[in-house]
């Protein structure tokens, strides 16, 4: 649990100014050791595989149950694929990109009239930052619960300005809960459940969306835009930059790989926590990163699918019997437990069985 935020908001400020300015970043942001390879290009590049979400509900069934193993494969291979045809233009996605570059421009005053308090993780403002954290991201985000409507908080929605915020916003989150229930189908499809099965194990799903600007850096080598982590969702959706990259994965032989950016339409489907304990660990969940560079800033949009909270959420019941028992503990409300732990693969190591 954090105690208080060792950082203030002043501190913050002063992080962008210093990465307008080039100079040194403040200790507190520095990894222990120069990282290399993360960011001077010599990592190696992967080649994100491809799943067209429109085959999913095919009428022909071989064609559906297709898609669904190329889905089911890239997540057990990779913990993430990247989804094409998936029910949102590119020109809309620009319009989703366009409201938070029109949101990171307005001035401090405007963006911290949505900041987040101390104690919440809802808002504008940097993260609560729990104790034994390690060094910190060089970030700026907006976190708010998109979907359902009744957990909504609006006070937190930028309003007036940008003026197509609020709009836009919630046309994508209708649009996410579609696809989010298309994706859970061809999950369990590809396991050979009931394709309902992952749907009804999630309950009425939360959706919270995170507003991710990375400001460039003038020590790439030693800040990293956000450590490394898993998601503490079952999915997650990433709408990636379209011209900066800077998302990094683990792969399970212990290698870091770029992701490039994103096709202008697709978007970067990944497994999170809950995803791999409902699949008996079928699915991983990938530890990944953010890292910057000295020449531009970079955004994202991370959409955590998060099962309801009085779940209860275990491996699935079709994926155990006498042959495969369950490899994870049920736990209900893992998202609340995820926000207070400073590192996040101790949660789920914690159970494993
Ligand atoms: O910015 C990115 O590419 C990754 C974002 C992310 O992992 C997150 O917000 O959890
Ligand atoms: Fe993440």
């Amino acid at each position: 649990m954090a105690a208080a935020d060792p950082i203030s908001a002043g501190e913050r400020d002063l992080a962008q100014v210093l990465a307008a300015s080039c100079a040194e970043p403040p200790a507190a942001y520095l990894q222990n050791e120069v990282m290399a390879g993360v960011a001077d290009g010599t990592l190696p590049v992967i080649d994100v595989p491809q799943v067209d979400i429109s085959l999913l509900s095919s009428p022909c069934p071989a064609t559906s149950k297709a898609e669904a193993q190329k889905l089911g494969s890239a997540l057990s291979t990779y913990g993430c694929c990247l989804a094409v045809n998936h029910g949102t233009t590119s020109a809309f996605l620009d319009s989703v990109r366009d409201v938070l570059n029109d949101f990171y421009r307005l001035p401090l005053e405007e963006k911290t009239r949505h900041a987040r308090p101390f104690g919440n993780w809802e808002g504008y403002g940097f993260d609560e930052i729990p104790d034994n954290y390690g060094s910190l991201d060089w970030s700026d985000r907006l976190m708010i619960m998109i979907s359902p409507e009744e957990h909504k908080k609006m006070q937190y929605w930028p309003e007036a300005k940008p003026p197509n915020f609020r709009r836009i916003v919630e046309e994508w989150a209708s649009k996410l809960e579609v696809l989010l229930e298309k994706v859970l189908k061809g999950m369990a499809t590809s396991l050979d459940l009931d394709e309902k099965s992952f749907v009804e194990e999630m309950g009425e799903p939360r959706i919270v969306a995170r507003f991710n600007l990375y400001p460039k850096c003038s020590r790439p080598d030693r800040v990293l835009g956000l450590n490394s982590h898993t998601d503490g969702s079952a999915v997650t959706f990433l709408l990636q930059d379209k011209e900066v990259e800077g998302f990094q994965l683990l792969l399970k032989d212990g290698q870091w790989v770029r992701v490039p950016v994103t096709p202008t339409d697709a978007l970067l489907i990944k497994m999170g926590d809950q995803g791999e304990i409902i699949s008996n660990g079928e699915f991983k969940a990938p530890l990944h990163r953010g890292a910057l560079n000295t020449q531009r800033a970079r955004t994202s949009i991370a959409v955590f699918c998060i099962p309801e909270a009085a779940k209860e959420i275990g491996p699935a019941k079709g994926l155990v019997d006498e042959t495969r028992p369950a490899k994870y503990k049920k736990i209900t409300d893992y998202e609340r437990d995820y926000l207070q732990e400073s590192n996040h693969r101790t949660l789920i190591d914690s159970l494993k069985l």
